[in-house]
């Protein structure tokens, strides 16, 4: 089921003037192009104005009703300047226009941001305003008093196409109609490595979704290609147009599977005139941290367990490891000493001052010397030392440089990823992780290829973990109270002794920014049936106070344990109110495409939500055996390059990765560089990406590759466009 009834469509041209359908067809996109002309000239007024006003300073722009004009200007004026440089080859700033039924009505222009004339009349309407909604939500069965959307199509400034659809038959009208529908023109359109806005073909059900009331959280559901993630940037689009204040300031945060995912739907926004919008990748919520690594999939399975909390409370509560286990002071008569146990009463008193959240790096070294002097005090028995004070005991043992140096050992700030880096050690492991992890755990998480080489190299499933660490041990910071401190010659010159080669490898200078600056007015999670338990605690710290949309469908999932991670998901979403909307049109494959990749998702038993895919190629996806697998899979690579106009996607098994690479040495450079229009791809990478053409090489190893890889599978073959060719 499309989501508008498809039109009614008669001849060409309806009416008196039943003409030649190429004339009127050149005569509707010449009267366009006035209108279009028209636009431009007075959005570069707007500019002109806005950049004369705003010379006159800001201070004006935002008192009273004139203040207001001023920031509206600047505004048109921005998101122009943005909309020109950005997207210019491809959407134009006009796209849509309604005719009503009410002949006293003027025609009704719709574009990516509003326009007004001289007088302030609306020249052009922002899509997102709300009288733009009915261009979006008539359908033919219910016109909601429209007779004709028509859509222009425009390279630049230039109306080079328009296509109509005629909602009401009925109507009388001697409108003509031109073109082959919108939204197949659209479909049917080359794919290149960016994902475009869909503005001027949205379709009722998504613009339910869009609109949906900036209020709890907003869930989009629904099987591959149905334009969840671009329905979701849109609403992103929408919430910042509609309450622009709270979520310009607040912030919006969009977070999606992969570096690549983030680059193909980076253009989006700002062709919709949105820039203010953190785009980060599941490796890269942290601030500082960008990594790019997945661990094995067993790996990454107990690294993003819900039972991983508990593991890091415990680890972030522990003694340094290698730190001095006890420490003896001598004082005029006496030997003090502080024992393990004197140590861990200090520390679990110190523990609980860190703030509500307990947290380590709160409580300052002079805080922890402080109590360690007393624990050493309550020692002191001898006359000699008894005569003198508290105080005077205090300054010598804090003037005393082998006590800051045990200080600084004992208690020092600590960086999350340092912490993280304590779970090499299998002793350590042990002792923190009894009752709370099992001995296979313990074996996986001591794996060589558990961790990388040092704790700036972090796998995306460590970014969740370091975080969690962030959270619990607070921010590292320099003792205000140790600044003047004696002992800062003595440091830098002794650090070598002080630390160990690990210590020192997992102390990581990061820039990061205060965990208090986290959070974001609104969060926008894509591929959300991907997110481990430890992923949506760290999603869910971004967004405490925040409306949420969360887009995913459970069928195309790389998370072996859906039922640990839905209830973390309800935990980050704590109890808001839920909107569902589901999509039921895949807008991307071929039918003969999702037909066979819906056919495999069934007979390997996943429990897919079936979209009805509306084009048709006549192109049936092809499987082949090879005899040499390198030569095959270049020859199709090279065939859909040949033949196909936009991108191709070539994909295998993580393990195959170099291999793959090699055999397709220099094609990158041959098919022009940056702009080549073919992408080698493990399973995961293609994640809510797409494709004009998709090989899979050798489909059965990306199947046996981790628990869920036939739902990678299925992702894979829902990937393209035309054409999809299996060798086997
Ligand atoms: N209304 C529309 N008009 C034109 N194109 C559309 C429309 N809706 C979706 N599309 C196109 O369909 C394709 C799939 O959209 P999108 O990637 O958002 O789907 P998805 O549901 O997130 O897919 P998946 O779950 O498989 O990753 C994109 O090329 C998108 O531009």
């Amino acid at each position: 089921m499309t989501d508008r009834t498809p039109p009614a469509r008669p001849d060409l041209a309806v009416g008196p003037a039943a003409a030649d359908p190429a004339q009127v067809e050149a005569r509707e996109i010449a009267h366009e192009q006035g209108v279009v002309d028209r636009v431009y000239a007075q959005l570069e007024v707007a500019a002109r104005n806005a950049q004369l006003l705003a010379a006159e300073g800001h201070s004006r722009a935002r008192l009273g009703h004139e203040g207001g004009l001023v920031e509206r200007d600047a505004m048109v004026f921005q998101a122009a300047k943005r909309i020109a440089t950005l997207d210019a080859a491809h959407e134009g700033l006009v796209f849509g226009r309604l005719d009503l039924k009410d002949p006293a009505v003027e025609p009704r222009y719709v574009g990516r941001i509003g326009v007004r004339d001289d007088d302030h009349e609306p020249l052009l309407i922002d899509w997102r305003a709300p009288a733009a909604a009915v261009f979006y939500q008539a359908t033919a069965s219910e016109p909601q008093g429209v007779v004709r959307r028509r859509v222009l199509r425009c390279t630049g400034k230039r109306v080079v196409g328009v296509e109509d659809d005629l909602l009401d038959a009925e109507a009388e009208t001697d409108l003509p109609i031109v073109g082959e529908g919108a939204l197949m023109a659209q479909l049917s359109r080359a794919r290149d490595r960016r994902m475009h806005s869909i503005v001027a073909t949205i379709q009722a059900a998504q613009d339910k979704a869009i609109r949906a009331p900036s209020r709890g959280v907003v869930e989009i559901s629904g099987g591959p290609g149905t334009g969840k993630t671009v329905v979701a940037l849109h609403r992103a689009a929408y919430l910042l147009y509609s309450d622009r204040r709270r979520y310009e300031r607040g912030g919006v945060l969009v977070v999606g599977p992969s570096g690549v995912f983030m680059r193909y739907i980076e253009r989006v926004l700002p062709s919709l005139g949105e820039t203010a919008v953190a785009l980060r990748s599941l490796g890269e919520v942290v601030d500082g941290i960008d990594a790019v690594r997945h661990d094995a999939a067993d790996v990454a399975a107990v690294k993003g367990a819900a039972r991983m909390a508990e593991l890091l409370r415990r680890a972030a509560r522990q003694p340094v490891p290698g730190s001095p286990r006890e420490f003896r002071y001598f004082y005029r008569d006496d030997v003090l000493r502080l024992t393990p146990g004197d140590l861990g009463r200090v520390r679990r008193s110190l523990l609980g001052q860190g703030g509500a959240a307990g947290r380590r790096n709160a409580v300052p070294q002079a805080r922890a010397g402080s109590l360690l002097v007393d624990a050493l005090w309550r020692q002191v028995k001898g006359e000699r030392a008894l005569e003198r004070s508290r105080e005077d005991f205090a300054e010598t043992v804090l003037g005393d440089d082998r006590f800051l140096l045990f200080l600084r050992e004992w208690w020092p700030p600590l960086y999350s990823a340092e912490v993280l880096g304590w779970l090499r050690d299998p002793s350590f492991l042990s002792t923190i992780g009894e009752g709370v992890i099992s001995v296979a755990d313990v074996a996986v998480l001591t794996r060589a290829d558990a961790w990388g080489r040092d704790a700036h190299d972090l796998s995306v499933e460590d970014v969740a973990l370091v975080d969690e660490l962030r959270h619990l041990l607070g921010e590292p910071q320099e003792d205000p109270e140790l600044l003047d401190d004696p002992l800062a010659h003595l440091v830098d010159a002794n650090l070598p002794e002080l630390t160990t080669v690990q210590d020192r490898e997992f102390t990581g200078p990061r820039a990061q920014r205060r965990i208090e600056d986290d959070t974001y007015a609104h969060v926008l999670v894509d591929e959300a049936q991907d997110l481990s338990p430890m992923q949506w605690r760290m999603v869910g710290r971004r967004g405490p106070t925040a409306t949420w949309t969360v887009v995913g469908d459970p069928a195309q999932s790389s998370w072996p344990f859906p039922g640990e991670a839905d209830a973390a998901r309800e935990e980050a979403m704590r109890n808001k109110q839920r909107y569902r909307f589901h999509l039921d049109t895949n807008y991307r494959n071929s039918a003969e495409i999702y037909r066979f990749a819906a056919a495999y998702a069934e007979r390997v038993g996943l429990d897919i939500d079936l979209p009805e895919a509306v084009r048709s190629t006549g192109v049936e996806p092809v499987e082949a055996k090879a005899t040499d697998l390198a030569a095959e899979v270049t020859a199709e690579a090279r065939r859909m390059l040949d033949h196909l106009p936009g991108t191709v996607g070539v994909v295998a098994a993580a393990g195959r990765r170099a291999e793959l690479e090699a055999w397709f040495e220099g094609w990158a450079e041959r098919e022009g560089g940056d702009q080549a229009r073919l992408a080698l791809l493990t399973g995961l990478d293609t994640k809510g990406l797409e494709f004009d053409g998709i090989v899979v090489v050798a489909p059965g190893e990306i199947e046996a590759e981790s628990p869920t890889g036939r739902a990678t599978l299925y992702v894979v073959l829902t990937r393209a466009t035309q054409e999809l060719t299996l060798v086997h």
